[in-house]
Order: C-alpha cells, then structure tokens, then sequence
C-alpha cells in the first residue's frame, strides 16, 4: 500500500472491534540509539521502532561513508550532527530538499562555541553540513535558544556526558516542546548520566560517562492520537491500542487528556489503553507548545466533527515536514473549514458543521507529510476519501494502512 500513488479508502462510519499494535516511538528509539552509541554499543536495545527515521539512524550511525543522507528525518539530522561533531568524525550531513530548508543554525553556532568545526555547503543556517572532525572542548556554558527546536538542546544534551568539563546549557526565550527535553534527560539518566534541569531555564550534565544499559522503547503515543481521531468521529469504535503506558516519556501522552474533552475517554490496562466514546465537552483553548506532532491530528478531528476551536503554542509547525498551516488551511479547506492565525502560533479553526454536504470527490494532498496523511485518514468515517502518496507515513509508522484495514476501512 505504501508504494502506491494514491489510496482511496471507503467510508467508514462503524470500526471492527481491533487491539491496534502501533509503532514503537522514534524518537525514544533515535535517542536510545545515539546515547548507546555513546556507551559503547554494547546496550540491549528492545522494541526499536520500524520508523523509517529510526532504520536511517541505525544505518547511518554505522556507515562508514563520508556523505550521509538523513532523508527527512529531523532527530537524525540533528542528534548526528551534535554525535558526528564531538566524535570528531569528518562526515558531510545531509538530507531531502524540505531537510536543507529545515533550520539548524542555532546547533551548529552552539557546536561551534563548543569547540567543533562546522560549516555550511551551501546556504548558512542550514544543510547540507561539512563536518571537519577537529574537536577540543573551549567551554563548559552554553546559551541556546529555546523556542526553534527542542532537538537542537537534546542533541547538545546527549554528548554532554562524553565531554572532559560536561555542559550546562542555558535555555533562552520560551522553550518549545519542553517533555521532549525531560525524554532525553530520563533517557540519559537511565544509561548512568547525571543530568538535569537545575532551574527553569538551566540544565546541567556532569562529565560522568555513560554506562552499558538496556532501554526498552513504549509505543508511540504521536501514532495513537490517529486513533482517537478515528475513535472520536466513527459512530461505532472498540479499540485498544497495545504498549501504551500510563506513566510516558512521551509528552504526546497528552492527546489522552485532550481528547477526554473532545469526546475520547482512555482506559489505561496492563497491556495498553482502551478508547471509550464520551460526549464532547468544551475544547476551549488547547495548548500545543508542549505537544506541536498533535496539532494536525485534533485540528483535522475538530474540523471533521464540526468543532471550532482555538490552537495556541503553533510556534514551530512551519519549519517541519511541511509549513504545516498552509498544508492544513488547504486540505481542511475541502471540507468546509477555516483556519485563521491572527498572531504568530495562535489558530483559530472554524469547522463546517454539516459534513453530509462535504464534496462527493475528496482527494487530499499530503505534502510529503506523514501526519498530513495519518490524520486525513481519519475524515474516512464520515465520507469516501482518496489520500495522495500514502507512503509518506513510513517516516514515523510503516504499518499505518495495514492497521487501517484491519479495523475494516476497505483500500484501493
Ligand atoms: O525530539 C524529538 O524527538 C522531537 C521533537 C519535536 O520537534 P521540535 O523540538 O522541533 O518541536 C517533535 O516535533 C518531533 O517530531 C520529535
Ligand atoms: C516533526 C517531526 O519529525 P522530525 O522533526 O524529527 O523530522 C514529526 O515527526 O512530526
């Protein structure tokens, strides 16, 4: 499925009754393999995800080419450039033309401070990078701002064990998907690092070296959101989704508590959590500065259920996948919603209430974007819908179509 150009799903108002074994996360995974990397390798790794960002971390952190492509993997991008650097590594970085269009400024400056040597092959700011292989530490205090990517402050974190004077790091300006941060300290704490906030804005790493450990990696809670959308609009659902835990890494756990509000209640088992239908409460304004990877999926859930709501904390959904608005202005458009954006992170999405009269052809564009299509999927339940390059979603969840049909959404 992943290999066609497009995907039409049938409509598909009532779901077989399914336990759905999402994807283990990548970002879990891409962080434990750079941090194992650092101990020596030599750590148990279980439940690596598939994610097509995680096999080219895997790839790429044992090739011994000079060019690596990171395709359009941010973590990898970004977590190697800081691990190649303080190894001393010479390597040239490199990636998609939407990854080279991705900035990565504000690492490679800090990097630079750091005492590696850096520098652009083409456009500064961004890839593709040289990466000279000289380093020697000039100091141990590093400001970096906050409020681009968190993934420049986890990459600079997770070499800060393996440096002789260790790094603290100062965060300036509002710090963007902040329990992405807490993920990589949690995880470098668990392979025998000291690290953490010592304040609100100040993060300390001791120059103690990592230890051989073993990680298991939780399921991916940015891949479950699709399936409380897909819980939420159905008129019937029974779902379970498998690995999930109650007490996550992952800040994208918040897709529970926000959609409790838009009409998803979650059951936590042993195994995983169970999607109970509940009436739609008040959605009011729902924060994403911690959570940015949900904004797709509850916007497209509000504008398929004809809620309108108000999204804060948008800040950095231009410089992903996609300029991740204009993507979904455009494709929410062709279902009657609107979505305004007075200031700077802030949405305002005003949905078409009457979803029977949505066109008969709905063909949607997914931007070489795996959440465009992950969460467009979810219209399914109300209309036939044909979703473009269905196999952008092997970026983060491979299995994505194979677990659709298997709740019974018929594909050609
Ligand atoms: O560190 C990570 O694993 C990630 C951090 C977030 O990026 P930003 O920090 O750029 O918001 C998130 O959007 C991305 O999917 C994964
Ligand atoms: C933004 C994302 O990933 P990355 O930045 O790692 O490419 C994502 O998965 O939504």
């Amino acid at each position: 499925m992943n290999d066609k150009i497009e995907l039409t799903l049938a409509k598909t108002p009532s779901l077989r009754p399914a336990d759905i074994p999402l994807p283990a996360s990548k970002s879990e995974s891409n962080r434990a393999l750079i941090i194992n990397a650092l101990a020596g390798g030599d750590g148990s790794l279980t439940n690596l995800s598939a994610a097509r960002d995680t096999r080219t971390m895997l790839r790429l952190l044992s090739s011994e080419d000079h060019v690596l492509d990171v395709r359009d993997a941010g973590t990898t991008m970004r977590f190697l450039t800081a691990y190649l650097a303080v190894k001393g590594q010479k390597a040239t970085l490199t990636g998609t033309p939407r990854m080279c269009e991705r900035p990565i400024g504000t690492l490679v400056d800090a990097l630079n401070e750091l005492g590696a040597s850096l520098s652009y092959k083409a456009e500064d700011g961004y890839p593709p990078l040289e990466i000279d292989g000289d380093f020697e530490q000039k100091t141990d205090t590093l400001s970096i701002r906050g409020d681009v990517s968190s993934q420049y402050v986890s990459a600079l974190l997770m070499v800060g064990p393996v440096l002789e004077r260790g790094l603290t790091l100062r965060l300036t300006g509002k710090i963007g998907s902040r329990p992405y941060i807490e993920m990589t300290l949690a995880l470098m704490r668990d392979f025998g690092a000291k690290a953490s906030f010592v304040s609100d804005d100040t993060i300390k790493v001791e120059p103690v070296p990592y230890k051989t450990s073993g990680f298991a990696v939780e399921s991916d809670w940015s891949g479950a959101s699709y399936w409380y959308a897909w819980a939420g609009l159905a008129d019937v659902a029974e779902l379970k989704l498998l690995g999930l835990k109650k007490n996550s890494l992952q800040g994208d756990i918040r897709i529970a508590e926000i959609m409790s509000e838009l009409g998803v209640k979650s059951v936590f088992e042993e195994d995983g959590v169970c999607l109970v239908k509940v009436p739609v409460g008040n959605p009011g304004r729902i924060d994403f500065s911690d959570c940015p990877d949900l904004a797709q999926t509850v916007a497209t859930y509000c504008a398929g259920a004809g809620i309108d709501c108000e999204m804060v904390g948008l800040e950095s959904l231009r410089i992903k996948e996609t300029d991740r608005i204009v993507a979904l202005q455009t494709e929410l458009g062709k279902i009657g919603a609107t979505i305004e954006e007075p200031e700077v992170g802030l949405w305002r999405l005003k949905s078409d209430k009457n979803w029977a009269e949505w066109e008969d052809e709905l063909v949607f564009d997914t931007y070489d974007d795996h959440r465009m299509a992950m969460c467009l999927s979810v219209l399914a339940s109300k209309k036939t819908i044909t979703v473009k390059e269905p196999g952008v979603v092997a970026k983060s969840y491979p299995s994505f179509w194979e677990d659709i049909e298997g709740v019974g959404v018929e594909l050609s």
